[in-house]
């Protein structure tokens, strides 16, 4: 074993590799190389974490899992593999989530370094939290196709994860998704809807049917009024909802679709009238969005399948790079939705489906619906190929990025046991050499802190511009400290009443929920004391109330703590800086409050729903416009080509705006209660949230 070969490594390192303890976050496409390599570096005593369970499609480039793998915990399996190169290793392996409450400072404080191989930003965020407060440096890493990064992340020395702020990810109006698709895309966050609304977590944002209040839409007749299905349909359950404001048609009617499909028995012919022609009929009726655009074309079940002919498995359905007809999909939707409510109807009364591009039955049913709504919206239809990648949000995880990018993290573990600091700048990987032959591209320096940032910054703090006479207690906790602030049990107290607006315990302040913030005296110049025990973490957040116009954000984060700092402070350098961080990560550590027994449980616990769908793998890529300008430092052991004109200086980190991020549809959307809601994309996006190098390739 490489592990056990002295001379490999230079004999002090080998040492330090031996004693020291270390974590991983996350057995996935990244975890596993990580395992491999830490294993076979002579790492003897490693932990890892995954809430997951392997997956068939995991298999082409997790090679710590096998066939008959499938089905068992990530964590465990890569636990055993690795093993197997080195016994006499300790591996300790959790198959849990690594936000879950068990996994307090104290026990982030064990290690020496912790290696993060995660896909999605909820969880980065909490690791992020964590590490700081504990003070273990952190190794970041991220693949997106054939693009990798590694970063440190260390307290007062570098950039925190939620140093920068991170590209918004782009949204739908909901209007557009319910009433006017113009792009493939659209169709397909509607099909995705659709099967949420009959086998899924239902969600009130991702309702399917005409939106009778889209702003582009005229008064809606009276026999309409009924919403989709109006035609007095009896099994449909109408549950009358107040009127919303801006509703011309008086009231909004809305309809369970879920349990009016179970009462119809999943039958296929009258479920696609209903979402294929009844509701595109009653959009017709909205006249007025139809006159600048292509109005819709409904279509009926009889003219597309000839009766008894829906038990036909047609050998089309698993052409996957055919564009289906529309009779095809409707045979396709026939067939899917049996199985479907057949697995649904098995579920326990509170259990759902997840949608999952790897099923085989949802990804027939939103190719098939998607590409129907296309038909007749007359938007190109897609391939079921196509509409997985855009469905599933997919840039394709290639084996070597992710070696590639976990090798680069091993060593960067080597130089952070050595504290060989300055060697730890930010590397990303990429496809093609820049002008300086270089696959591997270093930072020109490691990425100070922000001293604005809302997470690392001495007292963290954030203006929030909100309409506190629209937002109840409920959204500022969910849309705003959880979604957007990324807390996970937020406490709230009202500087000045010490009246606590919202607690962690459970039941302690329901009875707020639904009041506005102005009635709980949260008003114009209101400062809120929001703390995350958990995460050892606290937030002011000043409030600045604006009246939001009707299709306005209800709130906005500024998270520029400047505009609350006194002047003197303002004036501070940045060279400051980092004493100023390094205090204030004191601080925040020596006051964790955490049980003295933290520690991790070993209990198994299913994949939490909040991340399911929530994979952005944050590889931060950005243009190079002119590798000129770009000064190569050679970083240490990775550097593929020797430095060029050292006197050459780095590109600034400006002119980002070409990079956005990779994200998924189960990201939260952008706030406010306004009634056309804005749908989450599922168009690959790259972003940045930092400075250097990298084409797009
Ligand atoms: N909160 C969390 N706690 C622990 N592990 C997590 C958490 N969130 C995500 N992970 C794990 O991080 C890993 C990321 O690996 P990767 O990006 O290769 O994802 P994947 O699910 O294996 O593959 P793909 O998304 O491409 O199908 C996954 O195994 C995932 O289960
Ligand atoms: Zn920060």
């Amino acid at each position: 074993m490489a592990a056990a070969i002295d001379g490999v490594l230079p004999g002090t390192l080998q040492e330090l590799v031996k004693k020291s303890k270390v974590l991983v976050v996350g057995a996935g496409g990244i975890g596993c190389e990580v395992l491999k390599n830490l294993v076979l570096s002579g790492f003897n005593d490693i932990q890892i974490i995954d809430l997951d369970t392997i997956d068939l499609s995991n298999l082409n480039r997790q090679f710590l899992f096998h066939r008959e793998h499938v089905g068992k915990s990530k964590a465990r399996v890569a636990r055993e593999t690795a093993l197997s190169f080195n016994p006499d290793a300790k591996i300790t392996a959790y198959h849990d989530s690594v936000t879950s409450s068990d996994y307090g400072v104290s026990f982030f404080q064990k290690f020496d370094v912790i290696l993060s191989a995660l896909d999605n930003r909820a969880a980065r965020n909490h690791v992020n939290r964590m590490c700081l407060n504990a003070d273990v440096p952190l190794i970041e890493s991220g693949t997106s196709g054939y693009n990798g990064q590694v970063e440190l992340i260390k307290r007062g020395l570098t950039q925190c994860y939620e140093c920068t702020p991170k590209e918004k990810q782009r949204s739908f109006p909901g209007c557009t998704i319910r009433n006017t698709p113009s792009e493939p895309i659209h169709c397909i966050v509607w099909a995705k809807h659709l099967f949420n609304q009959l086998f899924g977590e239902s969600l009130d944002d991702e309702d399917i049917s005409p939106d009778a209040a889209d702003p582009d839409a005229q008064s809606v007749p009276q026999e309409f009024d009924a919403g989709a299905g109006g035609d007095g349909e009896a099994k449909i359950s109408k549950e009358k909802t107040p009127t919303e404001e801006g509703t011309n048609n008086g009231n909004v009617v809305r309809i369970n679709t879920r349990q009016w499909a179970k009462d119809c028995d999943y039958d296929a012919a009258k479920l696609f009238n209903k979402f294929f022609d009844e509701d595109i009929n009653y959009l017709l009726k909205m006249s007025n969005l139809w006159t600048s655009r292509k109005a819709p074309v409904p279509v009926s079940w009889d003219t597309l399948v000839p009766e008894g002919t829906t038990d036909i498995q047609p050998e089309f359905a698993r052409q996957h790079h055919k564009v289906w007809t529309v009779e095809e999909c409707a045979h396709v939707f026939a067939n899917t939705l049996k199985e479907l409510s057949a697995s649904f109807l098995k579920l326990k009364a509170d259990e759902t489906l997840v949608w999952d591009k790897d099923d085989q039955p949802a990804m027939d049913f939103v190719a098939a619906c998607a590409n129907v709504r296309s038909y007749i919206f007359d938007i190109e239809r897609k391939s079921r190929f196509e509409i997985k990648s855009m469905a599933g949000n997919i840039i394709p995880a290639i084996a070597t990025t992710n070696a590639i990018t976990a090798g680069i993290s091993v060593m960067r573990a080597f130089n952070v046991l050595e504290a060989k600091w300055e060697q730890c700048k930010a590397v990303y990987a990429r496809l093609r050499p820049n002008g300086r032959g270089q696959f591997l591209v270093p930072d020109a320096s490691l990425a100070e802190p922000n001293p604005s940032c809302y997470v690392c910054s001495l007292d963290p703090a954030i203006t929030l511009r909100i309409d506190t006479k629209r937002v109840h207690i409920k959204e500022l906790r969910d849309d705003v400290l959880i979604k957007t602030l990324n807390m996970l049990h937020p406490d709230v107290v009202l500087v000045g009443s010490n009246s606590i607006l919202i607690s962690s315990e459970e039941g302690e302040t329901t009875d707020n929920d639904d009041k506005l913030l102005s009635e709980m005296n949260v008003v114009d110049g209101a400062i809120l004391n929001c703390d995350d025990f958990h995460q050892n973490y606290s937030l002011s957040v000043i409030i600045s109330h604006f009246d939001a116009e009707r299709d306005d954000s209800l709130f906005e984060v500024s998270a520029d703590s400047k505009q609350l700092q006194p002047k003197e402070e303002e004036q501070k350098k940045p060279d400051d800086e980092t004493d100023k961080g390094k205090e204030a990560r004191k601080r925040s550590a020596n006051g964790a409050d955490v049980a003295a027994d933290d520690g991790p449980s070993t209990s198994k616990r299913s994949r939490p729903t909040e991340i399911e769908d929530d994979d952005d793998d944050d590889c931060l890529v950005i243009e190079e416009e002119n590798d000129e300008d770009v000064m190569v430092v050679a970083t240490d052991n990775l550097s593929v080509e020797s430095p060029a004109k050292s006197a050459a200086k780095r590109k600034p980190s400006v002119a980002i705006e070409d990079i956005t991020e990779i994200l998924d549809s189960s990201d939260e959307e952008e706030a406010g209660p306004t009634k056309c809601k804005r749908s989450k994309i599922e168009l690959p996006d790259l972003k940045i949230n930092q400075m250097e190098v990298i084409n797009i390739d």
